[in-house]
């Protein structure tokens, strides 16, 4: 037989039919559905009398148009949300979820929190599935070693009706991390230089499987920020191999296999690791060594450079698409060529988002915040990725010192990592952020945004403007 990466093991399991013209039918397992996206399929679906194939097969939440702030002192957001657009989006959510028998993770329920955190610690996300959603950072879920893409509005209509998709298979692409990092270097630091090294289209048309034993040696939420943030290179799919730290993170979840189904589940999920010789279209190593932490100065995550560096000078390039790019970008966010990047003012900090809005990255923040104060005139926000997020933090008493320290407790949703609810920048306003868009306009229009992990984004907070977390911790 020969050698098959964990993609190809994946994809092969899945394959129902080769089609003509190249395409691949491929099964698929699971879909998760949110308000913003899922609209439109089951619009299509009422229209065409269609039920869905497989109703459990599909979690939906509303995360995007949330609000993270209730006027209640319990927290329920029910009933209090001025916004009528975002009130009409999870109202609709509701009515579709109801109409269509889909296990529905109430907006006021424990379960309720960002699609991409929710499916993990439901235990809905599992190793050698296919998991679709109608969202570009659905790679997360491949941190566990389940196939897991974004898909369009009429593909999640047809995963509805048919739990079958046509796909057309991806190249395969390597990266390999090793060497001893700086324990103030994160996985989103190294996602960030990956980036900024390939570039932000650097892996277009390939699946991404991270190895390595800085890999290994990774928790599951930072295997799950690498693998978020691979839609930012232009992968459709990251990918982790699944080890004993996936196990033990899904062991006892809800919709995990229980007893017996464990252990049989747990053999197979061994045998997805890609064989040692298989073969892949492309290889990158990093190592990791050399990393510092990263932030990104512009306005693509490929604009992104080491913490201590200065930022670039248009008019030291050579005239070309580069050079009026940087210009651009500099004109955009406000900053002046050269300038060091520890001298960049913020007026806010937000830690959330699927990429960092886990109970490690709250945990990281709360580390820099204890005993600290919030520069006077910054907003920061900490804004947990779910509800079982946010009470584990408060469990450990992490809002305690959050709160304490001047950062304001949110309840769970997107926030502001994207400008669809209460939570976003005005123009000119500038935001350390743990999510993963710096696009023009992503935070709100005019908003300037800075991408980095929740340690910096802390410290910015603290400090007023952007800091070297390896010095600030000292
Ligand atoms: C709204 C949604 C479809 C979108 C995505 O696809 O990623 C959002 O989650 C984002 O991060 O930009
Ligand atoms: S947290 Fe941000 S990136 Fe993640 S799903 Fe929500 S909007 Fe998209």
């Amino acid at each position: 037989m020969t050698a098959c990466t964990l993609y190809e093991k994946l994809w092969n399991a899945h394959a129902v039919a080769e089609l003509p013209g190249g395409e691949t039918l491929l099964y698929i397992d699971r879909q998760i559905l949110h308000e913003v996206s899922s609209p439109q399929a089951f619009v299509a679906m009422r229209e065409a009398g269609r039920r869905l194939r497989r109703p459990q097969t599909h979690i939906a939440v509303a995360d995007h148009a949330v609000p993270t702030r209730s006027p209640r002192a319990d927290g329920i957001r029910h009933g209090t949300i001025e916004d009528p657009q975002a009130a009409s989006q999870i109202a609709e959510l509701e009515s579709n979820v109801a109409d269509f028998a889909v296990p529905y993770a109430d907006l006021d329920g424990a379960e309720q929190g960002i699609v991409h955190v929710i499916g993990p610690e439901s235990g809905f996300t599992l190793p050698g599935t296919t998991i679709v959603c109608g969202d570009s950072h659905t790679t997360t879920h491949g941190a566990f070693g389940a196939l897991a893409f974004g898909i369009g509005a009429s593909e999640q209509g047809t995963v509805m009706a048919a739990q079958c998709l046509r796909q057309k298979r991806a190249k395969t692409m390597r990266i390999e991390l090793s060497g001893t990092r700086h324990p103030l270097v994160f996985a989103k630091d190294i996602a960030l230089a990956i980036i900024a090294r390939i570039g932000a289209d650097g892996a277009a048309g390939h699946a991404v499987e991270f190895t390595g034993p800085v890999v290994r040696a990774m928790s599951m939420a930072e295997r799950m920020t690498l693998c978020n943030m691979m839609i930012e290179a232009g992968s459709r799919v990251g990918l982790v191999a699944p080890d004993d730290v996936t196990f033990a993170f899904l062991k006892g979840r809800r919709l995990a296999p229980k007893g017996a189904l464990w252990d049989q589940a747990v053999a197979a999920w061994r045998d997805l690791a890609s064989d040692p010789d298989a073969v892949y279209d492309r290889v990158i190593e990093v190592d990791v060594a050399s990393l510092v932490p990263q932030v990104s100065w512009g306005t693509t995550p490929d604009q992104t450079l080491p913490v201590d560096a200065a930022l670039p000078d248009p008019a030291q390039l050579a005239e070309g698409p580069a050079r009026r790019q940087a210009e651009k970008a500099l004109a955009y966010m406000g900053l002046t060529p050269g300038q060091s990047i520890t001298d960049i003012a913020i007026t806010h900090a937000f830690i959330g988002s699927c990429t960092n809005g886990r109970i490690e990255d709250i945990r990281a923040a709360a580390a820099v915040a204890k005993g600290r104060k919030v520069a006077p005139g910054i907003k920061a926000i900490v804004v947990p990725g779910s509800a079982a997020t946010r009470a584990a933090a408060q469990a450990e008493g992490l809002d305690r010192i959050l709160i304490e320290a001047g950062f304001e407790w949110r309840l769970a949703g997107c926030s502001m990592c994207v400008a669809m609810n209460d939570d976003r920048l005005k123009p000119g306003e500038r935001c350390a952020s743990t999510s993963n868009r710096n696009f023009e306009g992503r935070q709100g229009p005019g908003g300037r945004t800075h991408l980095m992990s929740p340690a910096m984004a802390a410290a910015a907070a603290i400090a007023g403007h952007i800091a070297d977390i390896r010095e600030f911790a000292a």
